[in-house]
C-alpha cells in the first residue's frame, strides 16, 4: 500500500484566514454526546477542544452531574442531558457534526444514547465515533452504522475490539482490509505513537508526522475528537480536513513539548487558537 505523509503543509492548506462576513452559524454546530458520571472530563475536553478549534456552536450532551464543571471551565459550551431524548433529538437534527463516545461508558444508559443518536443521523451529517461508542459497537454482531459520514477514532485496543486484529497484526494492509468492510467513504484514524488515517475504498493511507510521548495522558484522544469535529464543521467533509485535525492536535503538543515533560490535553486545548493563527496567517 502506498503511504502518504500528513505534514504542516496539509494543515496550512485547510486552516485559512476567515472571511469577514461570517457569524457563528458559518462555522457549524458540534454536538458531543459523552461524559457519564465517572468520565465527565472526557466529554468536557472534547467539547472544549471543539470550541477552541473554532466550531461556531458547541453543545455537550452529558450527565447533569457534569453541567457545573463544564460551565465553569468552558462557558461557551451549551449543555443537555443525553438521557432526555426529547431534548436530544432536535440537537442531533441541527448538528453539523456529532461526536459520540468520549467518556460515554458502556452501561445501559450509554447504549441507549448511542443507539438513539446513531439512528437519528442523516447523510449530510458527519459523526465522529470514539472511545466507549467503539467498544459498544464492537459488541454488536453486525454494527448498525449510521446514515451519516463516519470517522472512527480507535486506539490500538479499541481497534482490536472492532476488527478482531491483535495489536501485532494491525499492519497498514490488514487495517485497510478491515476498513474496506465499512460503509464507503468511512475514515478511520488508527491512533498510536504514529497515527495513521485510512478511507474505505482508498488505494493509499496517510501517516501523521507530529506527536510525542508527552501526549500519553488520559484525555488526549477525547481532545482529538473535538478538533476533528470542529475542523469538519468549519472546513467541510474531506479526508484532508480530518488529516489536518490529526496533525494540528499533535503539532500543538509538539510545540508544548519543547519546554514541557508532559503535554496535558487541557494545555493542548488552550494553545489551539494561537497555533491555528500561525497556520492561517504566518508562513
Ligand atoms: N478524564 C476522563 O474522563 C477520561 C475518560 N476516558 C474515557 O474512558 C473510556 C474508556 O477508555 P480507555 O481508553 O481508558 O479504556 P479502554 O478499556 O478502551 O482501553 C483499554 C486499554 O487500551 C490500552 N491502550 C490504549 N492505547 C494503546 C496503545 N497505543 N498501545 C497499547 N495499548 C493501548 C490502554 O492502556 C487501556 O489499558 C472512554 O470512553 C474514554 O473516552 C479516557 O479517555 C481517560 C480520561
Ligand atoms: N507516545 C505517543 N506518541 C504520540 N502520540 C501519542 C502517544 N501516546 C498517545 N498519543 C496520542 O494521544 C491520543 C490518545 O488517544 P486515546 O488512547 O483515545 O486517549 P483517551 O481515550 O485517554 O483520550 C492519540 O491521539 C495518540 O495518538
Ligand atoms: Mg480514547
Amino acid at each position: 500500500m502506498e503511504k502518504r505523509l500528513i505534514t504542516e503543509t496539509t494543515a496550512r492548506r485547510i486552516v485559512r484566514p476567515r472571511a469577514r462576513n461570517t457569524y457563528k452559524g458559518s462555522f457549524g454546530h458540534v454536538l458531543v454526546v459523552g461524559g457519564n458520571d465517572q468520565f465527565g472530563g472526557a466529554g468536557i475536553m472534547s467539547a472544549g477542544a471543539a470550541v477552541h478549534a473554532g466550531a461556531g456552536l458547541v453543545t455537550l450532551a452529558t450527565k447533569p452531574v457534569n453541567f457545573t464543571a463544564l460551565h465553569t471551565r468552558y462557558p461557551e459550551v451549551m449543555a443537555t442531558d443525553y438521557t432526555d431524548q426529547d431534548s436530544l433529538a432536535p440537537l442531533i437534527q441541527s448538528a453539523t457534526v456529532v461526536v459520540i463516545g468520549p467518556g460515554l461508558g458502556t452501561d445501559a444508559e450509554s447504549q441507549t444514547a448511542l443507539t438513539f443518536t446513531l439512528s437519528h443521523l442523516t447523510a449530510a451529517q458527519t459523526v465522529v465515533i470514539d472511545g466507549s461508542a467503539i467498544t459498544l459497537l464492537s459488541a454488536e454482531k453486525t454494527p448498525a452504522w449510521p446514515a451519516a459520514r463516519i470517522v472512527l477514532t480507535p486506539h490500538v485496543v479499541e481497534f482490536q475490539r472492532l476488527s478482531r486484529l491483535a495489536p501485532a497484526d494491525q499492519t497498514p494492509t490488514a487495517i485497510q482490509r478491515y476498513v474496506d468492510t465499512l460503509p464507503t467513504g468511512t475514515l478511520l484514524v488508527h491512533k498510536s505513537d504514529r497515527t495513521t488515517l485510512y478511507q474505505a475504498g482508498a488505494a493509499d493511507y496517510a501517516q501523521n508526522t507530529s506527536g510525542n510521548p508527552g501526549m500519553a495522558t488520559g484525555g488526549s484522544g477525547d481532545t482529538l475528537t473535538g478538533i476533528i469535529a470542529a475542523f469538519v464543521a468549519q472546513f467541510g467533509w474531506r479526508p484532508d480536513v480530518v488529516a489536518a485535525a490529526v496533525y494540528t492536535h499533535s503539532a500543538v503538543a509538539d510545540a508544548l513539548a519543547r519546554t514541557r515533560y508532559v503535554t496535558l490535553p487541557t494545555m493542548v486545548i488552550d494553545q489551539l487558537p494561537a497555533f491555528m493563527d500561525q497556520l492561517a496567517h504566518h508562513d
